[in-house]
């Protein structure tokens, strides 16, 4: 057993231990908590001082201990003083001996010295996991932790890491100096790296030359991911790496899976990227960010984990009329759509009343989430927001995507109606979660709306570098021929009619849930 037992036990335990963890009894209400080991950045943009940002922003409790003092501003660090290994030893004995963390997160260990004092008080007081950010190089070019410390990373602290997140520069210097120029590389160092015994390496690519997204390598010992995102022309990225192993260790705090950590904490920075691009602190050439932009609104409301693209394989959208027809309410129709197998539902009520919308969409919000099924909205943000849904649907013609972020935050889900592969590529430059493509075929839904066919499906489905879902005119007869169309992010079919303007949404949901498992499985 490695020194850290209490973290090799955590995936299975996580979500039970957390959540009996933050359940409030009569007097006391227990809140996630984070210590972060690293160093102070008198800019505050990055070290210790963006991790306490990062943490408050997400909601959770961050205690730090200092390692070493910078003198650091925009323009550069211009002086650094360690703190004494044995007084990083005291910090770590204080906090360690009296919180209960559910997460460690290490950034500037700048000494050997210091990590063994790190390694030490581990072993005397064992967390539930540790996210290890192997900071060696500022952003703007300064040594913070040198060639002395490699050996000590390598063979004793990555080994009981359940994340590391280097960035290329640091992943090459971990791995002995090998070239990391293009993904397919980075997957290669994520290998190499993982064989020196964390649990999942993430190589971050920020720093790759000539790419116009940024990318990040996931991998977990078994599978990649590569997280992709519109990388953001601003000088405002001094402390992104900080912020993103916190955000990471603040979301595995409040009970999130890894990957969901990392998708959650990626879509932070990118948010606080994009919403802080303009502003101007400091004369050099590196500015801070805003990690702020989400406190318009309770951050313990945030949902723990990020959206999953599979959720789109049976998406169900309610429509008044039919439901009136059919004399039935909404929560009945959402109810038996859910029990039939809908992966996620977007309550469509275009004829209804504000202030009844918003009771039954309050109803089926509790539905949805005692089922672990996503609810959006479809074009009324303001019900989506009073209702706390899990996101909206908005089209060509309703609020735009980047102000709909703007007003909803980075957690919430954003799907995006797209005819055109121009439509796809804004939606995904506007921060959009999925698109949804149609009308495959004609449909007595939606009046007037163009067809594109599943020609035009496909067209769409290769430009779009977000998931899709196939809308329009789609049922249990045509449904296998959409799934056929040859594109991986085609994720499944949004239908209304063929699940609503029948007498029994229950059998109909099922029958189209069992067709599009067979055709996933023969193709
Ligand atoms: C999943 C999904 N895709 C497309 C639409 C259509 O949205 P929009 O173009 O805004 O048209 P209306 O639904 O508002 O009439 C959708 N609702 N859901
Ligand atoms: C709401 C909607 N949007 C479409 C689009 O093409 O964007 S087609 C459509 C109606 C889908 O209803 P049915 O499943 O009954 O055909
Ligand atoms: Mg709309």
């Amino acid at each position: 057993m490695n020194s850290l037992g209490g973290i090799r036990s955590w995936p299975a335990s996580w979500r039970s231990t957390t959540a009996s963890m933050t359940t409030t009894t009569e007097s006391v209400r227990k809140v996630a908590q984070v210590l972060t080991v690293a160093g102070s950045d008198s800019g505050a943009g990055a070290g210790i001082q963006a991790d306490l940002k990062v943490c408050a922003a997400r909601g959770v409790y961050c205690a730090s201990v200092i390692t070493a003092v910078t003198a650091q501003n925009t323009r550069g660090v211009q002086s650094v003083h360690l703190l004494p290994p044995q007084f990083v030893s005291e910090q770590l004995k204080s906090v360690l001996s009296d919180f209960e963390f559910d997460v460690v997160k290490t950034g500037m260990l700048a000494s050997p010295e210091i990590v063994e004092v790190l390694l030490q008080n581990l072993s005397d007081f064992p967390v539930r996991a540790l996210v290890v950010d192997p900071v060696m190089v500022s952003t703007s070019g300064h040594v913070l932790a040198g060639s002395s410390v490699l050996s000590i990373f390598r063979e004793r602290l990555l080994p009981i890491a359940d994340i590391i997140t280097p960035n290329v520069k640091e992943a090459s210097a971990l791995l002995g100096g090998v070239r990391i120029e293009t993904v397919a590389e980075m997957r290669s160092a994520a290998k190499s790296l993982h064989e020196m015994g964390p649990r999942v390496v993430l190589v971050k690519g920020g720093d790759l030359p000539d790419s116009s997204d940024s990318v990040d390598v996931y991998f977990d010992g078994k599978e990649f991911h590569e997280l992709r995102s519109p990388r953001v022309a601003t000088r405002n990225t001094h402390g992104t790496g900080c912020t993103l192993a916190s955000c990471i260790a603040a979301e595995l705090a409040k009970g999130s899976s890894m990957l969901s950590a990392v998708k959650v904490a990626k879509r932070f920075v990118d948010n606080a990227l994009n919403y802080s691009k303009d502003i101007a602190i400091g004369s050099g050439k590196q500015g801070p960010f805003d990690h702020f932009l989400g406190l318009k609104k309770d951050p313990q409301s945030y949902r723990c984990s990020a959206f999953n693209p599979d959720d789109l394989f049976l998406y169900a959208v309610t429509d008044s009329r039919m439901n009136q027809k059919w004399n039935r309410s909404i929560v009945d129709a959402v109810k038996a759509a859910i029990e039939g197998g809908a992966t996620i539902i977007q309550l469509r009520e275009k004829e209804a009343e504000t202030r009844v919308f918003l009771e039954e969409a309050k109803s089926c919000v509790e539905i949805c989430r005692s089922h672990g099924v996503c609810l959006l909205i479809n074009d009324r943000i303001d019900i989506a927001l009073a209702c706390d849904a899990d996101g909206v649907h908005v089209g060509q013609s309703d609020m735009p995507v980047d102000l709909v972020r703007s007003l909803l935050g980075p957690d919430k889900i954003i799907g995006v109606s797209c005819k055109t592969p121009e439509q796809a590529h804004q939606a995904w430059k506007d921060g959009a979660d999925y698109i949804g493509s149609g009308g495959v075929f004609p449909t007595n839904t939606k009046a007037n709306n163009r067809t594109i066919g599943l020609d035009g499906l496909g067209e769409v489905c290769k430009a779009s570098k977000l998931p899709v879902v196939a809308i329009g005119g789609i049922g249990i007869s045509n449904a296998e021929s959409v799934m056929r169309i040859d594109a991986p992010n085609l994720k499944g079919v949004a239908v209304v009619s063929a699940l609503f303007d029948q007498e029994c949404v229950l059998t109909q949901t099922k029958k189209l849930h069992k067709t599009l498992k067979e055709s996933k499985t023969e193709h």
